[in-house]
């Protein structure tokens, strides 16, 4: 038997996928280490997915684009159930990057039940409940003897937390606090699970104690009966309807009517209130949005993992279809050797790989900033803040974009759900709003980069954080992209730092300039917005090229490290063109220089082009993880696709009720007026 470098080629595989994998040139399971980390990772990965292979009752009963909602979330509450009781055999104890490749397989991305329970509750108690708290509630949350959810967003405001109207005021006498929603705008509206599944929440309430306003707290609140499920009383509680994708979350709404908790719910970590009501203040005002950064740390990887669903699907299908001819004496060509094709999925397929590598780095500092918190050292949380407000808007921006060009990409066939792309869509567009508004927490990055601006500006540069510490270099008068014999990664870095540097210089000096002129601070700021978000975003993108800078320098491997070259020199080319209005505004880049960057645009599109279906592969999704017909591993779509259609409800019957109810009469009436 032949090894071939790509792990994914089986006997009896569509040939022209199977000619795709044949001409890979490096390991996919050693790209699969480099994507998810560690080798011991990547092998524990597909274990799992053997595993649940061989378990048939761990499978979709149904594909399911052909379920209902109420269909879909008694699947998903059986096949929960199932991994629940069997988690041991699976997956190791408490490994939450197993339990996330576990979900994913046998849950999918539209949710489940208990989504919100490990992704928000989990990590809120973990953070923000003393030690005392933690022995009463979160051994039980752990064990899934309660099920809770994250409880922050309300109908009227989700944005601006200051001023959320659910209130919890503090009843010196009876030691509790009573929680209530004075309006509707004041319900709870959107969190995850709260609908139907949670019966407890990690409640966000301003807190008043002897009339004063203490702001957004995190209270632990009781929410349904442990043993019969129902509300308890003062709670008004239910789902907030469909949504676009995510539909088997039942994201709900909760009131409360002067509902009373214990004094000791509210969450004390870091925060306490003495039985007189004495407030005793955290460390950092923004201790307890620890669960939101939780989230955007971990949403990163999580979005480039949907970004490179998409791109299999599209990758794969594109070696497979064929349609119209580039030379006329030849047969029709796979789809996949245009060069618009490729230009529209490949420089996305570096994009996944960027997201993945800047997702690690940022779980990474995620993980030494909730150490250093636990011990005190609220240092590093404002870099962290910084950072992860801007990595989650622009990835989850792209991600977006990504997914969508993927489904063009596969023509009619990707607007079928059989490609399932609607549903990778909508579940990851979710991502530019959810953990806060994209435009909003681009905003937040900008904070920190005015900050930064002003100590370049006053001399200060010494005193900036290493992720701005560019901003207070001097740049070269022109870059030296096609100016040097061998133009190398550093002066792509270099531009970029530029363009990074003087966008977030001139927005500055647009929000100063605009208070010296006597406008008033938040005036300024949001006549300087849009400037400012550019300089958010540019900085950002930077950061990604950095981390993927990195990231290459590091593999030994010497054929990974080729293929990976080839991708971070596409993704620096496509980035720069994407952006050379502020490359050219101040002629840092020439059109000269331009067009070199768009001839190596061109030639890396085909560079890559051999290794473009042993590049998605590396991921190593399954079919069931994929649950696409388009993205089948096999590549044997058309006889797939038909079978997928005659299993459509609809074909259940040759005639529907609704042709003899009104449709036959129609036709019959429209006949006989014409006798
Ligand atoms: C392996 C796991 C894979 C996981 C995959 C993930 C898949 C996830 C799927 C789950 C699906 C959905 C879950 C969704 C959940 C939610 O959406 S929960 C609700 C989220 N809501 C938001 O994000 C609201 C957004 N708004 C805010 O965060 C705040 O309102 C905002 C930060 C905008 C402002 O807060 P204020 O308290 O009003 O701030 P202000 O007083 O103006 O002060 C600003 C000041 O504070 C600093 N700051 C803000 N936040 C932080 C922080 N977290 N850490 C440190 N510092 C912070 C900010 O920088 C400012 O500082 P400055 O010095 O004054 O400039
Ligand atoms: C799929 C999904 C799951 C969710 N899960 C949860 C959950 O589990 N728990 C929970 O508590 N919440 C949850 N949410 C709610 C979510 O966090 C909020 O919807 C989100 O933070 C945005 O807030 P908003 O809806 O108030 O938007 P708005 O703030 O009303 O945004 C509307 C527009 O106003 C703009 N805008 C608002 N404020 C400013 C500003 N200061 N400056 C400039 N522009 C501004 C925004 O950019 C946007 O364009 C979820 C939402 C979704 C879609």
């Amino acid at each position: 038997m032949v090894h071939h470098q790509n792990k994914a080629i089986r006997e009896g595989d569509n040939p022209d996928l199977t000619a795709e994998r044949v001409t890979g040139t490096f390991d996919t399971h050693s790209m699969a280490a480099q994507i998810y980390n560690s080798e011991a990772h990547a092998r524990r990965r597909r274990e799992i997915t053997e595993i649940i292979a061989k378990r048939p009752e761990l499978h979709d009963t149904k594909p399911f684009p052909f379920m209902t909602r109420e269909e879909k979330i008694l699947e998903s509450s059986r096949k929960l159930t199932l991994i629940t009781k069997h988690m041991n055999e699976i997956i190791e104890p408490n490994n939450s990057n197993e339990m996330f490749h576990l979900n994913n397989e046998v849950l999918g991305i539209e949710g489940h039940p208990m989504a919100l329970h490990g992704i928000m509750f989990i990590p809120a108690l973990t953070a923000q409940a003393s030690e005392e708290q933690q022995k009463k509630w979160l051994t039980r949350a752990i064990n899934r003897e309660i099920v809770g959810t994250y409880a922050q967003t309300e109908l009227g405001h989700g944005t601006n937390l200051q001023n959320l109207e659910t209130t919890a005021t503090y009843d010196v006498a009876t030691q509790e606090f009573v929680l209530h929603t004075p309006t509707i705008t004041g319900l709870k509206w959107w969190p995850g699970n709260l609908g139907k599944s949670s019966n407890y929440a990690v409640v966000v309430a301003l807190m008043f104690i002897k009339g004063k306003n203490y702001g957004p707290h995190t209270f632990m609140v009781p929410l349904r009966d442990e043993k019969t499920h129902q509300p308890l009383k003062g709670i008004t509680i239910g789902d907030i309807g469909p949504k676009i994708a995510y539909n088997v979350t039942d994201n709900g709404f909760l009131g409360f009517d002067h509902y009373r908790i214990p004094r000791t719910n509210l969450l004390m970590r870091h925060t306490r209130v003495e039985p007189d009501g004495t407030y005793v203040k955290p460390p950092h005002a923004k201790i307890n949005y620890s669960a939101m950064v939780h989230v955007r740390s971990h949403m990163i990887t999580g979005q480039a993992i949907m970004l490179s669903y998409a791109l299999t699907i599209a990758t794969r299908y594109s070696s497979v279809r064929r349609q119209g001819q580039i030379d006329t004496t030849q047969p029709e060509v796979k789809v996949l050797e245009y060069q618009t094709q490729q230009h529209r999925l490949f420089p996305y397929i570096a994009r996944a790989y960027a997201f993945v590598f800047a997702g690690a780095e940022t779980v990474k500092l995620y993980e030494r900033v909730l150490e250093e918190v636990a011990t005190g050292n609220v240092s590093l949380m404002a870099d962290l803040h910084a950072l992860t407000s801007g990595l989650k808007s622009v990835v989850s921006h792209y991600t977006a974009q990504g997914i969508e060009q993927a489904r063009m990409a596969c023509g009619g066939h990707g607007y079928s759900q059989a490609s399932y792309m609607s549903e990778i869509f909508g579940v990851a567009v979710g991502g530019c709003t959810y953990e806060g508004e994209n435009m909003v927490m681009l905003l937040q990055l900008a904070r920190y980069l005015v900050k930064s601006a002003s100590l370049v500006k006053t001399g200060q540069s010494s005193k900036l954080g290493p992720l701005v510490a560019y901003l207070g270099a001097k740049s070269d008068s022109t870059s030296l992209i096609d100016r040097t014999p061998t133009t190398g990664f550093a002066e792509y870095v270099k531009t970029f730092q530029h363009i990074a540097r003087r966008q977030t210089l001139k927005a500055a000096d647009k929000f100063f300039g605009l208070m010296e002129k006597g406008e008033k601070r938040p005036i300024a700021w949001n006549k300087s917005s849009v400037e400012l978000n550019r300089a958010s975003r540019l900085h950002t993108r930077l950061y990604i090229v950095e981390a993927f800078v990195r990231r290459v320098e590091e593999v030994a491997d010497p054929r990974l490290k080729e293929v990976l070259t080839d991708l971070l020199h596409l993704h620096v080319n496509y980035e720069l063109l994407d952006m050379s209005t502020y490359a050219l505004e101040d002629g840092f880049v020439s059109s000269s220089q331009l067009d070199y960057v768009r001839d190596q645009l061109y030639f890396y599109l085909a560079k890559i082009r051999p290794n473009a279906v042993s590049l998605v592969d590396s991921w190593e999704f399954s079919d069931q993880e994929l649950r696409s017909v388009l993205g089948r591993r096999d590549g044997h779509v058309y006889e797939n696709l038909f079978a997928w259609a005659k299993a459509s409800p609809l074909n259940k019957t040759d005639v529907l009720p609704s042709v003899d109810k009104y449709l036959k009469p129609l036709m019959e009436s429209a006949r006989a007026s014409k006798l």
